[in-house]
């Protein structure tokens, strides 16, 4: 079967997929873990497949799952499946690798954040479109910001209204972002970070409260609440 969901598309996403999922405690890696009795990383391919922009979706999987993996998402939809690495950044990179020629758009996508809408994945894909070399979906912070030292005493009240808390779908042109990996050093927690390290200016977007990321037990709690609600 051809990997590519639509020949017409311009988009590759890139979904870092072989986190151990310590914070969500024992049970297997994260995305693998179920969300209404399906693995979060079917949840998630089911809604980047929604995206009618998607050329492409490569899938990172613990080593030890790839074929695993690859037999799970085959009735889902036309995916590649490559092994992750021991960092999210080497994850990405080596799905990065695994991208044909074709799409000049490059979206990274945790699978962690299950219940993202495929809105969200165009808006983000519509955005480099437009112009902008690297885009990623923000949203206001909403609690008071405290910097504290070591001993849990507090230093200073931060100034919220310039912060901003990150998402994914994170996107790019593809050159910037295959630069920003090949020039990669020590591991970042996002693929914009790597960007800003080249000095190229990264574009803010709405994000979407849906998309939050199942890091922790409440989070697959609020998940379940949010796919029972039909989200
Ligand atoms: N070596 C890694 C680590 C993380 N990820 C992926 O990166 C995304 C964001 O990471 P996070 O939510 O922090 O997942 P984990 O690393 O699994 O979480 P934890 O730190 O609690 O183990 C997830 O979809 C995760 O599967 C990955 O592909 N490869
Ligand atoms: C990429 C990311 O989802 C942006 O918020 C996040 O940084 C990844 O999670 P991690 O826990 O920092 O690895």
């Amino acid at each position: 079967m051809t990997a590519q969901l639509n020949p017409r598309g311009d988009v590759a996403v890139l979904v870092p997929a072989a986190g151990a999922g310590v914070r969500l405690g024992p049970g297997g890696p994260k995305a693998l873990r179920l969300l209404g009795g399906e693995p979060l990383l079917v949840h998630v391919v089911r809604r980047i497949a929604a995206a009618p922009s998607v050329h492409t979706v490569v899938v990172a999987a613990p080593a030890t799952e790839v074929d695993a993996v690859r037999q799970l998402l085959t009735p889902v939809a036309p995916v590649l499946v490559v092994a992750g690495g021991a960092e999210r950044q080497a994850s990405v990179a080596n799905a990065l690798a695994a991208v044909p020629s074709g799409p000049d758009i490059v979206l990274v996508h945790d699978a962690a954040r299950a219940l993202t809408p495929p809105a969200l994945v165009e808006a983000v894909a519509a955005a480099v479109r437009a112009g902008h070399d690297a885009v990623i979906p923000v949203l206001p912070v909403s609690d008071t910001i405290k910097q504290v030292d070591a001993a849990g005493v507090v230093l200073a009240t931060v100034d919220r209204s310039a912060l901003r808390a990150v998402q994914t779908p994170q996107g790019f042109r593809r050159e910037v972002l295959a630069a920003a990996h090949a020039a990669a050093g020590d591991p970042l927690t996002d693929d914009a970070g790597l960007v800003e390290q080249q000095g190229v200016p990264v574009f803010c977007v709405p994000g979407s409260e849906y998309a939050l990321k199942v890091t922790r037990p409440f989070d697959l709690t609020l998940a379940e609440h949010l796919l029972a609600a039909g989200h």
